[in-house]
């Protein structure tokens, strides 16, 4: 249930009490913060200190409540251009200290009457600090947040916990298919048509297709349950693998082994680099705590250079570090290293057009530092004839 009368939202929840309940037991209290009432979902923080709007909106963060270790969020309002999807995917959202009053030119809503509006349960005044300490130490776990009916329903702890433990939990999850397009779109390439590329829509981020419809590429969005003839029948000239929710060992390959075998060149960001990685045989596993924010240090080793990134995963690809590896479809290396845990941020096949990352070089929001990663990807496609001829 959600009350969201616009322009007393704040006014409404300043006195609301909200509780958000860890599966290990562990409690914070504080405020309403958005709509009323109980959610649930994976607690995962998010370091960076500005971006909340694409944040809320990119659809990898399904089923997750994101906890904001920037202590003042809200201070920019909403506006109508920074969404990067249709909707807020977070299925809670957790601050310490919101914005009374947003300010920014190009502000719309408060945070606080967006949130109501879309039905998204918050809860602020907590000690952000403090719980990301806890995820840190203890790993991300299943959280619920509870307010307005749901506490009065449940007043004491023990039974609020119950039902957080009734969550589903992200191992094993197969969400793809719950946030991504149905019907397929073309976004047109700006000035002149120089490629086509078919993108599988696994949870894609808005600013994906922009980046690289600017570089010329017509780029057709194809639901995540796209058949290989589906993505044939668009004749790309290149294969892109997006960003999405879940757990990339529920997903089915069929279609990244097919753009395999033909040798199409191909490019994968995120859960789309943790598919490359499965298709060529290596296994995921869950990271204890992920990597969520806008400032991540990741070394390319090709040229050796530094990166900023922005980053939102809480699994990664097993692969190893200090030698190329055989794989049914080629040589493979590990291109992309994260500097703060030696996590694999990127695959490289050797003997064939295909590449991918672990992290955001669309950023939205983000450093621009890993944009010369999609110039890599229109480069394969002007080459790719070549090394098919080759091949
Ligand atoms: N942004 C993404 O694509 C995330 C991929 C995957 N769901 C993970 O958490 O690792």
């Amino acid at each position: 249930m959600t009350t969201s009368t616009p322009g007393t939202a704040s006014k409404r929840n300043e006195a609301s009490p909200a509780v958000l309940v860890l599966e290990d037991g562990r409690t914070f209290r504080g405020r309403a913060y958005g709509a009323l009432g109980e959610t649930f979902g994976e607690a995962v923080f998010n370091t960076g200190m500005t971006g909340y709007q694409e944040t809320l909106t990119d659809p990898s963060y399904h089923r997750q409540v994101v906890v904001m270790t920037a202590p003042h969020i809200g201070n920019t309002g909403v506006n109508d251009e920074d969404d990067e999807s249709r909707r807020i995917w977070v299925s809670g959202y957790v601050v310490r200290d919101p914005a009374r009053i947003p300010s920014n030119w190009r502000s719309r809503r408060s945070l606080d009457e967006e949130l109501a509006a879309q039905d998204v349960v918050g809860i602020s005044g907590v000690d952000t600090r403090a719980l990301t300490r806890h995820l840190r130490e203890r790993g991300a776990m299943r959280v619920g947040i509870f307010s307005g009916p749901a506490l009065k329903d449940a007043p004491d702890e023990s039974a609020l916990l119950e039902r957080v433990l009734r969550a589903p939990e992200m191992k094993g999850a197969d969400l793809s298919a719950e946030v991504a397009t149905t019907e397929a779109y073309v976004v047109p390439a700006v000035g002149e048509k120089k490629f086509t590329v078919a993108a599988l829509d696994l949870g894609i981020k808005g600013m994906t297709p922009h980046r690289m419809a600017e570089r010329g590429i017509e780029v057709h969005v194809l639901p995540a349950t796209a058949t290989v003839e589906e993505v044939y029948a668009v004749a790309p000239d290149g294969v892109f693998l997006s960003n999405g929710p879940g757990d990339p060992a529920t997903a089915d390959l069929t279609v990244v082994k097919a753009v395999l075998e033909r040798r199409t060149p191909l490019f994968g960001i995120c859960f789309g680099n943790q598919l490359l990685g499965r298709a060529l045989g290596f296994g995921t596993y869950k990271l204890k705590y992920g990597h969520r924010g806008i400032n991540q240090p990741v070394q390319d080793r090709t040229t050796g250079k530094v990166e900023v990134t922005a980053h939102n995963h809480g699994f990664a690809v097993e692969a190893p570090l200090d030698r190329v590896s055989e794989t049914p479809y080629g040589r493979v290396e590990v291109s992309h290293v994260c500097l703060n845990d030696d996590v694999v941020e990127g695959l490289r096949l050797l003997d064939q057009p295909a590449f991918s990352v672990q992290y955001h070089p669309e950023a939205a929001a983000g450093p621009h530092d890993a944009a010369y990663l999609f110039d890599r990807f229109t480069s394969l496609m002007s080459t790719a004839p070549m090394e098919a001829e080759r091949a």
